[in-house]
């Protein structure tokens, strides 16, 4: 099990305390790409374009947590809690939840969707996976347009009504929006406008992609 659990990690470029010491041979890497943005700006909808004709694997954290509720797992009910009330989940159970899922799946490329949403999200992330991302794909677009896109989303999704978008918001403008300052400060940001039609949307989105294949970033 200790092999395999090594094995895992070194296929995944995941470092243990031994790893990060230098003993263990070099890890093969993984290229992961945050996808942000505000709740309805159309991280979803881009990132299954991107999946397409860029080949990454798409990770919702909002799905993983959402699957966690469904499944009646151990932490299912607060999970359900938190999200009905527009509040983060514990870090260590979403990272947790990314973590196995990148393990799960047979791909080197990764787009996290709506993650990392605040400080402590990023800080466990790096602490358990030490990875970075190669950029964040930010999707910029007013709240008067993500509310009229949420409340006509229609998958049935409880925190899509008006007092729970409200509290997204803040959420997202205290906690999400200065993370995505920080990453813009080290360079690391590509910002779309967000509040056009997909297609244009996507447009941008290919330019960025396809300009971070050629540089092998
Ligand atoms: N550029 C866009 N213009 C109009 N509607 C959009 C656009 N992008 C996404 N949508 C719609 O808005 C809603 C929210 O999109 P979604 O991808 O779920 O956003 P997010 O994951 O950021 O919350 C969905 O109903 C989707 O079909
Ligand atoms: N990193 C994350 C991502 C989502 N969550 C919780 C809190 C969010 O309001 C809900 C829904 O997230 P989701 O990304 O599915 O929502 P949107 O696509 O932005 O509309 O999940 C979290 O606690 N931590
Ligand atoms: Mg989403």
């Amino acid at each position: 099990m200790g092999n395999c659990c090594a094995l895992l990690k070194s296929i995944m470029g995941f470092a243990t305390e031994e790893e990060h010491d230098g003993r263990l041979p070099k890890q093969k890497k993984v290229k992961v790409v945050f996808v942000l943005g505000g709740p309805g700006s159309g991280k979803g909808t881009l990132c299954a374009k991107i999946v397409e004709q860029f080949g990454y694997s798409h990770l919702s954290s909002g799905d993983l947590l959402r699957k966690e509720i469904k499944a009646g797992s151990e932490h299912g009910t607060m999970i359900q809690n938190m999200m009905n009330e527009g509040k983060l989940v514990p870090s260590d159970i979403t990272v947790r939840l990314i973590q196995k899922a990148m393990q799960e799946t047979d791909n080197d490329k990764f787009l996290l969707d709506g993650f990392p949403r605040d400080e402590e999200n990023v800080r466990t992330f790096e602490k358990l996976t030490k990875i970075e991302p190669d950029f964040i794909l930010f999707l910029d677009c007013p709240e008067e347009e993500m509310t009229k896109r949420l409340l006509s989303r229609n998958q049935g999704r409880e925190d899509d009504n008006i007092e729970t978008i409200k509290k997204r918001f803040r959420v997202f403008q205290e906690s999400t929006l200065p993370l995505v300052n920080y990453y813009a400060s080290k360079g690391k940001v590509r910002k779309v406008d967000a509040a056009r039609p997909v297609e244009d949307v996507f447009e941008s989105v290919k330019t960025i992609f396809s300009s971070a294949n050629e540089q092998g970033a």
